[in-house]
């Protein structure tokens, strides 16, 4: 399989208020392939929201290279979407407007954009709410559209930076589910960072375990069970529970 994004030695080095190096992360090397659905794990303050920061270039290696499709990649574009932890709505913008963000960027006519982000807000079960504001609706509902705004985007990687993690329980299983949907049906690329370990055993093929200071890369995982995955799999026990104490020792 063809490597969609490739990170090459990587480097971080953020200078505090204080001006004290933090040491994010250091000596990353990562590949993710087209069409796979990589899970990134770790402790708090680990540089999980850096790395998918500087894969989107938002924000700037101190060292190494970011390849996507091969190529080095040096500026933000629309094939490479972000799903981010805070909903990150435009507050003035009702549902429907910002979920069609993009596409009004990418200047399809109105007609069409407005089609296209109804369907997506069927997607995410809030079909009557294209008219409401932000502030009318709940935090998991902020995030749901969030989420439909990436989607609607169509992009080919999508980078999730711990999506769900607002979300009640029942919500988050109802869009995990959905995920892996629109992931089988679009055969997307997805690099997804949560602090969930069973949400990494539920949704990705691979999962690459993180220690802190500074940032690496502890252990890859290949997350070899069938699909729908039932909870009650021994399996799935296994490797959640073996994962919980790589997770202690990171
Ligand atoms: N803009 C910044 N300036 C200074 N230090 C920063 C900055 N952003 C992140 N850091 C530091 O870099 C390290 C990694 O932060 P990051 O947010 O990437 O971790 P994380 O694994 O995503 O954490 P969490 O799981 O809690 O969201 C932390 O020590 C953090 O304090």
């Amino acid at each position: 399989m063809e490597n969609k994004i490739l990170v090459d030695n990587l480097g971080k080095v953020f200078q505090s208020q204080n001006d004290l190096e933090i040491n994010a992360l250091s000596d990353l090397n990562l590949s993710v392939a087209e069409n796979e659905f990589v899970c990134i794990l770790g402790p708090s303050g680990c540089g999980k929201s850096t790395l998918l920061r500087i894969i989107a270039c938002l924000e700037k290696a101190s060292c190494g290279t970011v390849f996507y499709n091969g190529r080095e990649h040096t500026q933000p574009c629309q094939e490479i979407g972000m799903v981010f932890q805070s909903y990150s709505l435009m507050p003035w913008l009702n549902v429907l407007d910002n979920i069609a963000l993009g596409l009004e960027f990418a200047r399809m006519p109105k007609a069409k954009r407005m089609a296209v982000a109804q369907e997506y807000l069927d997607m995410i079960g809030m079909s009557d709410f294209g008219q409401a504001f932000p502030y009318e609706l709940s935090g998991g509902m902020q995030q749901r559209v969030a989420i439909a705004r990436a989607l609607a985007n169509n992009p080919d990687v999508l980078l999730m930076d711990e999506p769900f993690g607002a979300l009640d329980a029942y919500t988050r299983i109802l869009m995990q589910k959905e995920l892996l949907r629109i992931w089988e049906q679009n055969r997307k690329t997805i690099l997804f960072v949560t602090h969930s370990v069973d949400e990494a055993v539920y949704l990705a093929d691979r999962i690459i375990l993180m220690s802190s200071s500074p940032g690496r890369i502890k252990k890859e995982i290949e997350v070899n069970i069938p699909r729908v995955r039932e909870r009650s799999n021994p399996r799935y026990g296994k490797l959640t529970t073996d994962l919980l104490s790589l997770l202690e020792e990171a």
